[in-house]
């Protein structure tokens, strides 16, 4: 496991942060926390990097407890709100960067060359930070957490701040990484991006984990049945399916797992002296979920 954590709290004077989060991230996952602001997303990171000491519980990353030092060498981490040297030029940033990282020049060097490729930088290399868009400062500090080739990789609101295309380029780097076979943990309120990029979401709020699972698991889509004729006994066999189906009037609709189940749901119907009229996918949104768990006030 790349991630583990038992019942981790981390909480000041009592308030804030997070509370007993348990869970494991296993290599090559792009695992994402979802939640509002001041949900507790960024304190967990940091908890985990060993920046701020947990209250309670245990967490274990790359096999090691957190805050080991040598294991952080083996991660990277784009902080949310990333401070650039704007004086620097793109490459002296990413040369201190790996020196930090205690790197020998000639691999900073030669890492260098993969990683403006990776983040598209290219050409921009000699120009200095404060001359780059808010996009390419994004890409640059993409590109500093990458820089040591990290098997893991934190990224702390990597797209909030940036416009659609910006967004889009930093998503295409994550896609690059993913496809690499690097683990990424990513802090993110923006729902779009984790639909597209996750294999894994949790949904964090007030500090407590509210929901994990994979996008197909949290978002089990739904159908809808128009159903003429309809009786107890085709309601207590389509409980089978879904014990929590929702009746309003002639329309039932469910939560179904898989389409394999679609026949046997209207064969039950149909045994049961029940007119199949209409039988319709629903599609659920992460918006929906989302509203659902952590509340309307202050959604994005
Ligand atoms: N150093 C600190 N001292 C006291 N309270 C803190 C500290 N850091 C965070 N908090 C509190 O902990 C809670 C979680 O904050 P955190 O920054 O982890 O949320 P977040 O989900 O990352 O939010 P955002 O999306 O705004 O970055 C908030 O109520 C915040 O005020």
């Amino acid at each position: 496991m790349m991630i583990e954590t038992y019942n981790l709290t981390k909480q000041f004077n009592g308030k804030g942060g997070f509370i007993d989060i348990s869970l494991s991230i296993k290599e090559g996952e792009v695992f994402s926390f979802l939640g509002k602001n001041g949900a507790g997303k960024s304190t967990f990171i940091r908890t985990l990097l060993g920046i701020l000491y947990p209250t309670s519980g245990k967490g274990m990353m790359l096999g090691k407890p957190l805050g080991d030092v040598e294991t952080r060498r083996k991660i990277g981490y784009l902080p949310e709100l990333f401070q650039y040297h704007n004086w620097l030029s793109g490459y002296e940033l990413l040369f201190n960067h790996g020196l930090l990282y205690k790197m020998n020049k000639k691999d900073i060097k030669e890492r260098i060359e993969v990683v403006l490729d990776i983040v598209g930088l290219k050409g921009h290399e000699d120009k200095k930070i404060k001359e780059y868009s808010k996009g390419m400062k994004q890409r640059i500090g993409l590109g500093c957490a990458i820089l040591s080739d990290p098997l893991l990789l934190f990224l702390d609101e990597p797209t909030s701040a940036l416009d659609p295309l910006g967004r889009k380029q930093v998503r295409d780097i994550i896609f690059k990484l993913k496809h690499e076979g690097k683990t990424i943990f990513l802090n993110t309120h923006l729902l779009s991006e984790v639909e597209l990029v996750s294999d894994r979401v949790a949904i964090i709020d007030k500090g407590r984990m509210m929901k994990v699972g994979t996008m197909k698991e949290l978002l089990l889509s739904s159908v809808i049945l128009s159903i003429g004729n309809c009786n107890e006994r085709i309601i207590n066999e389509l409980k089978r399916f879904d014990s929590a189906l929702r009746v309003k009037g002639n329309e039932i609709e469910l939560s179904v797992e898989n389409d394999e189940l679609l026949p046997q749901i209207a064969a039950s119907i149909i045994e049961n002296d029940g007119l199949l009229y209409m039988m319709k996918r629903k599609e659920n949104l992460l918006e929906e979920l989302f509203i659902k768990t952590v509340g309307e006030d202050g959604v994005e």
